[in-house]
């Protein structure tokens, strides 16, 4: 942090580039098990949490990320019960798993607890639904808990960190392989895909891998202000090999809609699968 402001910087991921952010109070700094983790209050976008200096949440933008990382995976299968979330230690996706009344059970597993600590904390609105009845958390690598699961959750939500650190095994193929067993017959997934400006190749591969994997496997993408390059994707994938992932199964009413969502709508669900000519190309 240098004059007061945050600046977040990365040769390997974004070259040249960094999304900036004025620092209003520094909160917490702490060095988990995992990764450097820092909490900050910011002039104008609220708590921001961030991760090995890696944006990961701000209070004023996060919505838009975590409600499409779940509603297009929630919304895609046709009535999920049994939910897990494998990193999200914001909490974010789980606060919107439970605004499924169909969903029974919302598992998360994170590797790293200090993310969790810090989120109930300093992120009230993303960490609230921990205590929500139907949610249980489990601390530990994604990649073990998995292996332990076979055709047991509906859907399944991979709220990573970038493939640089902890989390470059969500990106591989063996990942893709035990979310198939542990996906229960019309499973549907949700990863979170990186930026079609930075990381092209990044998302070939990915789409590669989930190809080899499901049957049905696109990329959609959500605005937000604070990730680099102001976007950022999902693999949408489905055990089911007649599925149109980007035609919504089920869909929230217009007061649901407008009461508990700010981003996710039937519209933008569609409209998400749709990609600039340079992006539609070079992943078809
Ligand atoms: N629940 C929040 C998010 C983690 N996802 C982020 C996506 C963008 C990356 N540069 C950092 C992690």
């Amino acid at each position: 942090i240098k004059d007061g402001w945050f600046a977040e910087i990365s040769d390997t991921m974004w070259p040249g580039q960094a999304m900036s952010l004025r620092v209003k109070k520094i909160l917490h700094v702490e060095k988990s098990k995992y990764q450097d983790v820092l909490v900050f209050e910011s002039t104008d976008y609220g708590n921001v949490l961030v991760l090995d200096g890696v944006i990961q949440a701000t209070e004023r933008d996060e919505f838009s990320y975590q409600e499409m990382i779940a509603h297009l995976a929630l919304n895609s299968h046709p009535n999920p019960k049994k939910v897990l979330v494998v990193g999200g230690g914001d909490g974010g996706v789980l606060r919107e798993i439970v605004k499924h009344s169909c969903v029974e059970e919302a598992v998360l597993c994170d590797i790293d607890e200090t993310v969790i600590k810090v989120s109930k904390k300093y992120l009230p609105e993303m960490s609230k639904s921990y205590e929500h009845p139907k949610v249980s958390v489990h601390i530990g690598d994604g990649f073990k808990f998995l292996a332990d699961y076979k055709n047991t959750f509906d859907v399944i939500i991979t709220d990573s960190s970038d493939p640089e650190g902890p989390a470059e095994s969500l990106f591989q193929k063996p990942y893709f392989e035990l979310l198939n067993e542990a996906l229960t017959e019309k499973g549907v997934i949700t990863t979170q895909a990186e930026n079609i400006y930075l990381h092209l190749q990044i998302i070939k591969d990915l789409k590669k891998a989930c190809k080899s994997v499901f049957p049905v496997s696109e990329y959609a993408y959500v605005t937000i202000p604070t990730y680099p390059s102001g976007q950022i994707g999902f693999m949408v994938c489905s055990k089911d090999a007649s599925a149109d992932v980007s035609k919504p199964l089920r869909s929230f009413s217009p007061e649901e809609e407008k009461k508990l969502l700010k981003y996710y709508n039937k519209d933008i669900h569609e409209a998400s699968f749709v990609l600039p000519t340079f992006a539609r190309d070079a992943l078809n």
